[in-house]
């Protein structure tokens, strides 16, 4: 069994962060000239850091996209003492190796500290959860992970100061134990896919966001179809989805690197919507793995990268981080 973190001393040496956007479209669009070779260096990079780091399990902090988590029941967070990947966009359908002592531990030591957290003994993921397994680590079951699902696209959700003090709960539980862990948070910065919502949805698109757990082959084809479809047109300027925000993006990312996170609090749900788009609010699972390194104290931001793609409708970032 995983020892309780008062049991140990802190130490701050065993936390590491590595952030990362996802975009199932980086399969299926080609961006513009040269973007690609510079999101696969910076890939390289992000591993190299990790190979360094060698971590012993990766606390993976992700959205779903209503594939896993539907308004039959919706949790902002969850944690899976149990997860299995739903294979959307191509990625590997089954089991993550998830650590379920720890995963037990974490979402124990969450509750204590007031955090309203959900256990799930059969998590369904997907391509928020293993698109960067597979691109970090190789495959979905390559590393012992403790999946924790943070609801960035179902409204309503709670404010964004909740993140940062789920990470915060995290990290302090994390220090205390006698392994390397490394926060991996997944998300886009300022996005806004064709993911549809509750609110004015027909009947018939509400009744998949609340019950659509299992769709049928060709109803997943038709969605990728259709989203990868309308990221060619919002490149090539025909749809008007909401445009990506670099200078928004480059704030977001100012403030991570800072420490300061608290600053983030006072940044309204709507001003993430209004400035970034709603998918923006992916970025709480950044701000929860940066809270989470804090906890263990100060912190220095090791990578920082960054390109708007409008080809994979993505305010696009990968960065790394590490105790001063
Ligand atoms: O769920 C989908 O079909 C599309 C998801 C998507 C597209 C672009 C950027 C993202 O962060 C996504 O999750
Ligand atoms: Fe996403």
């Amino acid at each position: 069994m995983t020892s309780t973190p008062d049991a140990r001393k802190a130490n701050p040496m065993s936390l590491a962060v590595c952030t990362v956007s996802h975009s199932p479209l980086m399969a299926r669009n080609e961006p513009a000239p040269g973007v690609r070779d510079r999101v696969e260096a910076a890939f390289a990079e992000a591993r190299a850091f990790i190979g360094d780091f060698a971590p012993d399990v990766v606390v993976v902090l992700a959205p779903d996209h209503y594939n896993g988590f539907l308004y039959d029941m919706m949790p902002p967070f969850c944690i899976g003492t149990e997860a299995r990947s739903v294979g959307d966009y191509g990625y590997e359908e089954g089991p993550l190796r998830v650590d379920r002592d720890l995963a037990q531990f974490l979402a124990s030591a969450a509750l204590a500290a007031g955090i309203d957290v959900a256990v799930s003994e059969r998590m369904h993921v997907d391509h928020g959860f293993t698109q960067p397994l597979t691109l970090l680590f190789g495959g979905i079951a390559a590393v012992p992970t403790v999946p924790v699902f943070i609801n960035s696209v179902a409204e309503p959700l709670g404010p964004v100061s909740r993140a940062r003090l789920l990470g915060a709960a995290l990290g302090r539980a994390a220090a205390g134990l006698d392994k390397r862990v490394l926060f991996l948070g997944s998300g886009g910065l300022s996005h806004d896919p064709p993911v549809p919502a509750l609110a004015g949805a027909t009947p018939e698109v509400a009744e998949r966001l609340i019950s659509g757990r299992n769709p049928t082959r060709e109803q997943r084809a038709e969605r990728e179809t259709r989203v990868t479809a309308a990221a060619r047109e919002f490149a090539a300027g025909t749809l008007p989805l909401q445009p990506l925000n670099p200078e928004w993006d480059r704030a977001l990312l100012d403030v991570l690197a800072s420490g300061e996170l608290e600053e983030l609090d006072s940044w309204s749900n709507e001003s993430f919507v209004t400035q970034a788009g709603h998918s923006s609010h992916e970025v709480r699972t950044s701000i929860a793995a940066y809270a989470a390194l804090a906890a263990a104290g100060p912190y220095v931001v090791t990578q920082s990268f960054y390109e708007p793609i409008p080809e994979w409708i993505a305010g696009f970032a990968i960065t790394t981080a590490r105790p001063a």
